[in-house]
């Protein structure tokens, strides 16, 4: 059963404020996720709810188009109910910043004008809003983050069709896991919860719907980067009711060669926990050893860290 209690609340409008800038930095440092409010000069609510409807009706589509979606890297395209996950179903793709792959993603779906349309401005705007928010997350720590070149990262993109039924009710969705990346721009859906993240204390935490505003998610990479200070949130899906849910997940994976802790932050009071590693190299890790709730962190100790 998950404890009733609120996750942090970061109002992006107000981050050039000292205080919702160390508001960010310890929900990074206790949570590891937070509701982002006012984001809509980047992302309007608008091309939210239109967004929704694309993907709603992405997942109406005919089995036969929606294979379709092939992977470009394991688990990014489509991904139909399983006897492992008979009630998830998801579409994907790999990088969302490149145009070429959101056009090829969408001439898979025999996308109309207007779907495309909606998917590439949603796209543009989840980007823009990435930048924001890492941005910010490197003033907070004290970088200097025109050096660290984010604009380059890879965006995967996934929606998730969640069939819950009466039946399934209490039984989980997807899997307890941390995202293998730096950070997550989740869109979740504005009636149907079901997500659940760790607290500190290793409860559950429900997160209730708020339409109109995201959750956003810190991965493993934002653990590496931050010299172990940000949380990698642990967090699951469960069916807590018997209606259709459909969330958003962008996710910003990390540098294309290799990420290490930010050199700012590796002092003699503060060991450098990690080695460097590339996005890539670690998600085949986490892949080849099945450790999907952040434990693949501890292969990538340094010798003399006894974290
Ligand atoms: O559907 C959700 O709310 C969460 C999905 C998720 O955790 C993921 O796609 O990594
Ligand atoms: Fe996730």
């Amino acid at each position: 059963m998950a404890t009733k209690c609120s996750i942090p609340v970061i109002d992006l409008q107000d981050l050039d404020s000292p205080n919702q800038l160390s508001k960010l930095i310890s929900a990074c440092e206790e949570w590891g996720c937070f509701r982002l409010l006012n984001h809509h000069e980047v992302l309007p609510s608008t091309l939210m709810s239109e967004m929704k409807a694309v993907v709603r009706s992405l997942f109406d589509l005919p089995v036969e188009i929606k294979r379709q979606n092939t992977d470009v890297i394991t688990g990014s395209g489509y991904m139909a109910p399983s006897a492992k996950n008979p009630l998830y179903e998801a579409l994907g793709l790999y990088d969302m910043s490149s145009p070429q792959d959101v056009d090829s993603f969408c001439s898979q779906l025999d996308a109309s004008p207007h779907q495309r349309e909606t998917i590439m401005r949603y796209a543009g705007a989840v980007h823009d809003l990435f930048m924001g928010i890492v941005g910010k997350l490197a003033e907070g720590l004290g970088a200097k983050s025109e050096n660290i070149g984010f604009e380059n990262w890879p965006c995967q993109f996934r929606i998730n069709k969640y069939h819950f039924t009466p039946e399934s009710v209490g039984s989980p969705g997807v899997q307890i896991h941390t995202d293998s990346g730096f950070l997550t721009i989740l869109q979740d859906d504005e009636g149907v919860g079901g997500l659940e993240v760790m607290n500190s204390s290793g409860e559950f935490i429900a997160v209730d719907p708020w339409p109109g505003t995201l959750l956003v998610n810190l991965g493993d990479m934002a653990t590496v980067w931050s010299n172990g200070r940000f949380c990698n949130v642990k967090h699951r899906v469960q069916c807590k009711e018997a209606k259709i849910r459909v969330s958003i997940a962008s996710f910003l994976l990390g540098p294309r060669e290799a990420v290490e802790p930010l050199p700012e932050l590796v002092d003699d009071k503060h060991p450098r926990v990690y080695v460097a590693t590339t996005y890539e190299e670690y998600r085949k890790l986490r892949f080849s050893t099945k450790l999907q709730a952040g434990e693949a962190l501890a292969l990538l100790y340094t010798s003399s860290s006894d974290k």
